[in-house]
């Protein structure tokens, strides 16, 4: 079963348009979305949750179409990060992340024990407990994007879609948070999709890759397999050369053709 599937998506929004996007996410791996700016795929990811509607075409949710999700189930499926930080209100940590169980819960309803025991282990794993009681604006972003992979583990979802989580970090942050999300992934059987800028990463850390260029799908796979000098020229237009370390695929841009 595919966590996340479209058939034949075209979309538009304003003068941009997805077109014929076809394509199926493994369940409880870690996929890359990559491509240039502009390509679509911040597009792709409100289309996967129902942010944005196809004009044509369909979207599955483990296998369910998803506009048959009710609003409360899909957000007990499927938690989106999005890289706007800017409209969190004034909460501390340990609120943020009791966000996450908004899907659970009624308005008004207070958190139960549950809800208290989900939060402590979405915080544990993010290690972000120390800053339970500090004011989310206040932390660096490196502890913001942590902050917010609670929330969204807070959510108790089987998929999590991330668009650029790295991006803004230094780069020992972003190690740490690509590391703990292969662990989040590993232990929890969570799937995850991410939307990366860093072919570095998506070729080191993630099991498949999906390729945008101009709103259409130009290659999906396994990005050691995917990437070389090649691919590069074709969705970039750069000239790089693709190396492999012990298996670590290095990646060194030369110039722009
Ligand atoms: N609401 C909107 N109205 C008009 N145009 C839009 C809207 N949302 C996105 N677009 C346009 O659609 C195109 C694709 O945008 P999208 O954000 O999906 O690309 P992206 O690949 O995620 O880009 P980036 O890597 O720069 O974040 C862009 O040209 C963008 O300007």
């Amino acid at each position: 079963m595919s966590a996340i599937e479209t058939r034949q998506v075209h979309l538009h929004v304003g003068g941009f348009q997805l077109q014929n996007v076809t394509l199926s996410i493994p369940s409880e791996k870690i996929t890359a979305i990559v491509g240039p700016n502009g390509s679509g795929k911040s597009t792709l990811l409100q289309a996967m949750t129902r942010l944005l509607t196809p004009d044509q075409g369909e979207v599955f949710v483990q296998d369910k179409p998803l506009q048959r999700f009710k609003t409360i189930e899909l957000a007990r499926t499927i938690a989106l990060m999005t890289q706007s930080k800017h409209t969190i209100p004034n909460l501390t940590v340990g609120e943020l992340v009791a966000y996450g169980r908004s899907p659970y819960k009624r308005l008004f309803d207070h958190m139960n024990q549950e809800d208290r025991e989900i939060v402590q282990w979405a915080m544990e794993v993010t290690h972000t407990q120390r800053h339970e009681n500090r004011m989310f604006h206040a932390l660096s972003g490196g502890e913001q994007q942590k902050a917010r992979i609670a929330m969204a583990l807070a959510q108790k979802t089987t998929i999590i879609l991330l668009d650029e989580p790295t991006t803004f970090l230094d780069i020992a942050h972003q190690l740490d948070v690509m590391e703990m999300l292969v662990k989040i992934n590993e232990a929890y059987r969570i799937t995850i999709v991410m939307v990366l800028h860093d072919l570095q990463q998506a070729a080191n850390y993630c099991h498949y890759l999906v390729a945008m260029k101009r709103g259409e799908i130009q290659q999906t796979g396994n990005p050691k397999e995917v990437i070389t000098a090649e691919f590069l020229k074709d969705i970039y237009q750069i000239e790089a050369k693709v190396r492999f370390e012990d298996n670590y695929v290095n990646i060194m841009p030369l110039r722009k053709l």
